[in-house]
């Protein structure tokens, strides 16, 4: 029998079912192999140990921050006290974020489809949910009556699990309607790191903008860290929202070795080591549409994504049903429908990869979904 997903759940806990899989490709988390750079930053963890109890963290702080956004493009980021808040993970920084918004804000308009645990932070703290569909976003001028009907824009770029990436003019033009309509301009910037197009200076676009926005940072899906990572939360000068006294009840600060840690990574990354990360994971992208090829009915949405994950279309297939099949072999993808999160059933006959995995796994795991498939 097909258990129908809300039985199980948001993609998180389809995710925490994969945790103990020998073949795990649920989840957005890089889990393949530390490359050789990155290996000589964990054997130098006891150095930076010693470094980070000896260095004011605030120094620590500022250098990490300049190293991860530089690498990424951001070169405008404000490092002024206060914009960039150091947080657990992304979620926690969204949560921060949520709090802030609805003690100013009813209704937010959030991009459609994204990954759940986003609608469902936001809902959680009683916002309201306006669905903005990708197309539209990335359309034209979004309607008027909309952004005069909500507190918040709330865009996934590259959005997740699409990797459709917002361009430095959408998002100009994006962040001058939401100046305009006085709305705050929110970006998860989570998959950043993957694609090359989304390495243009957000910031220098927002801060000429003039409109009050919030970015969230992650380090958490580009390096295997074991989940030691930070979510930034930045946000623009006079925003209108309680971030500090929010951020105040969550947390002081985050673990001043792991700051070191990402900084040591950002620098191997920007000394090859991103590029080498974009050839692996195109890699792994073409073993899974290679190994697929030819399958009835089988195509891939998002040909020119960059995220370390892939969508597979099943065609008539249901991704519930191709999920459960899977899983009978232990091996665990997510099924789509929860990424749509106003409509599921439009992601009913889809499969999300993960590509940030061995590329032993990743053929493995083809096999055995290309076998699954042509029986099915
Ligand atoms: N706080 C949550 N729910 N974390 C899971 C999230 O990081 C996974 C993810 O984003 C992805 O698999 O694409």
């Amino acid at each position: 029998t097909v258990v129908s997903d809300d039985a199980l759940g948001n993609l998180t806990q389809f995710e925490f079912l994969a945790l103990n899989s020998s073949l795990n490709l649920a989840d957005g988390h890089a889990r393949q192999d530390l490359t050789l750079g990155q290996s000589r930053v964990v054997e130098d963890l006891p150095q930076l140990w010693a470094q980070a109890v000896k260095q004011p963290v605030d120094e620590i702080e500022r250098e990490a921050i300049g190293t991860y956004f530089e690498l990424l493009g951001q070169h405008s980021y404000p490092a002024a006290e206060g914009r960039v808040l150091s947080c657990y993970s992304s979620s926690v920084a969204m949560e921060i974020f949520a709090r802030s918004l609805a003690t100013v804000a009813e209704r937010i308009a959030l991009v459609h489809p994204t990954f759940d645990n986003i609608p469902d932070i936001l809902r959680g703290v009683g916002l309201e949910l306006v669905a903005v569909e990708e197309e539209q976003l990335h359309g034209g001028d979004l309607d008027a009556a909309l952004l005069d009907s909500v507190g918040c824009l709330f865009v996934t770029t590259p959005n997740n699990p699409t990797g459709k990436v917002v361009s430095r003019e959408r998002l100009a033009r994006l962040a001058e309607q939401c100046a305009r309509h006085d709305v705050v301009l929110t970006l998860d910037t989570s998959f950043r790191g993957f694609d090359p197009a989304a390495h243009y200076d957000h910031y220098e676009v927002l801060r000429d903008s003039g409109c009050r926005w919030v970015v969230i940072e992650d380090t958490g899906k580009l390096w295997p860290t074991l989940e030691l990572k930070v979510g930034w939360l930045v946000s623009s000068e006079h925003n209108g929202l309680p971030l500090g006294k929010v951020y105040s009840d969550i947390l002081l600060g985050v673990s001043p070795l792991v700051l070191l840690m990402i900084k040591r990574l950002a620098e191997d990354a920007a000394d090859g080591g991103l590029a080498d990360l974009h050839r692996f994971i195109a890699t792994n992208r073409a073993i899974v549409r290679d190994g697929l090829a030819g399958v009835p009915e089988v195509t891939f949405p998002d040909p020119l994504s960059r995220a370390s994950v892939e969508r597979v279309h099943l065609g008539s297939r249901s991704g519930l049903a191709v999920w459960q099949e899977l899983r009978q072999h232990n091996l665990f993808a997510l099924p789509c429908g929860p990424f749509h999160w106003a409509r599921p059933e439009e992601g009913g006959n889809c499969l999300r990869i993960a590509l940030s995995r061995s590329p032993e796994a990743v053929e493995a795991a083809t096999r055995l979904l290309r076998s699954v498939l042509v029986a099915s």
